[in-house]
C-alpha cells in the first residue's frame, strides 16, 4: 500500500481516506502569462481542503484545471488513481465533481426549484427519443431527480424560497441556492469558488455551517477558494498556499499558519 492509498487521522480525530484527486506537476499559461506554475498536491476522500492566496494567484485557475474547464500545458491530473484525459466539463461532471462560481451563475429569471433542478443534469440518461419510446424509464428518473432535489432542498433549508424567482432573492441565499444546485448533482467532489464572497457575517456563519454539514452528512470530498483567514482556518482540514502561481505552502492550517514563507506572502499582511 503506498502513502496516497491510506487514511490519516487529522487534528481534530477526523478519519480522511485515500487520494480521490492528485495534481501532478501542473502548468498553465495564458499566453505569457504562467497562471500556474509546476504545481502539485492532492485531495483525498472525505477532507476539505482550501486553496488560498493573494489576488491573481492562481487559484481559480486551479479549480478551473480540477474542473476539467482548463487544460494545463504541462502536468497531469490523476482522478481515483488514473490519469485523466482532457474532458469536456461535462464529462468531469459525469465523473461526480461539482462546482459553484465566483460570480454566482444562475438562471435569474428561474425559480429556486427550476436553478436546483439543472444540477441533475449530469443524471438525465433518457432523451426525447427514449422519452417518446419507453415513458416508464423516463418518468422513474424524473421522480429520482425530483426527490433528490427535494432531499437538497430540505438539507439546505430553502424550502420557503422554493418556487421564488432567484432574480429577487438576496446575494446570500443566491449563494445557498448556488451550492445546492451543486449538491443537486449529488457530487462526491465539491469544488467551492469562494462560497463565503460578499456575505455578512451571519451569511458566513450559515455558509460554514452547511458546508461543514454537507461534508459530514454525505461525505463530500469538497475543495474550496476562500479569501476570508478565519472561515478557511476553521473549516479546512489541509489548505494549499498559492502565490504568484506557485505553491508556497501545504499543510494543515497549524502548519499553514507557521510557515514563513506564507506568512510573508500573505497571512503576514493580513493578520499581525
Ligand atoms: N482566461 C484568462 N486569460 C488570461 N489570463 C488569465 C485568465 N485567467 C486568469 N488569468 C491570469 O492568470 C493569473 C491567475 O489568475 P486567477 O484568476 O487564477 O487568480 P486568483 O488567485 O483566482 O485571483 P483572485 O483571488 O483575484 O480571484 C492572473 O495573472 C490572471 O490575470
Amino acid at each position: 500500500m503506498n502513502a496516497q492509498s491510506q487514511s490519516f487521522v487529522t487534528e481534530d480525530g477526523r478519519t480522511i481516506g485515500p487520494t480521490v484527486l492528485d495534481l501532478r506537476n501542473i502548468t498553465l499559461r495564458f499566453g505569457g502569462v504562467e497562471a500556474i506554475k509546476d504545481i502539485s498536491f492532492d485531495i483525498r476522500e472525505g477532507e476539505i481542503r482550501a486553496i488560498i492566496g493573494p489576488n491573481g494567484a492562481g487559484k481559480s485557475s486551479m479549480l478551473n484545471v480540477i474542473s476539467g474547464f482548463y487544460v494545463p500545458q504541462e502536468g497531469e491530473v490523476w482522478f481515483r488513481g488514473k490519469p485523466r484525459p482532457a474532458m469536456k466539463p461535462y464529462e468531469v461532471a459525469q465523473q461526480g465533481i461539482a462546482r459553484t462560481f465566483q460570480n454566482i451563475a444562475l438562471f435569474e429569471g428561474m425559480s429556486v426549484l427550476d436553478n436546483v433542478m439543472t444540477g441533475r443534469l449530469a443524471h438525465m440518461k433518457t432523451n426525447i427519443l427514449t422519452q417518446a419510446l419507453w415513458w416508464g424509464a423516463a418518468a422513474r428518473e424524473e421522480e429520482e431527480n425530483r426527490a433528490a432535489v427535494e432531499r437538497v432542498i430540505d438539507f439546505l433549508e430553502i424550502q420557503a424560497i422554493r418556487k421564488t424567482p432567484v432574480g429577487r432573492l438576496p446575494y446570500g441565499l443566491k449563494k445557498r441556492v448556488e451550492l445546492a444546485r451543486a449538491l443537486a448533482a449529488e457530487p462526491s467532489l465539491l469544488l467551492l469558488d469562494e462560497p463565503m464572497a460578499g456575505m455578512n457575517v451571519e451569511e458566513k456563519e450559515d455558509m460554514s455551517r452547511f458546508i461543514l454539514d454537507v461534508n459530514d452528512e454525505f461525505g463530500t470530498t469538497i475543495a474550496l477558494i476562500e479569501h476570508d483567514m478565519g472561515v478557511v482556518m476553521d473549516l479546512s482540514d489541509r489548505v494549499v498556499v498559492m502565490d504568484y502561481g506557485r505553491k508556497i505552502g501545504d499543510g494543515t492550517p497549524d502548519e499553514v499558519r507557521g510557515n514563513q514563507d506564507v506568512i510573508d506572502a500573505y497571512l503576514g499582511v493580513a493578520h499581525d
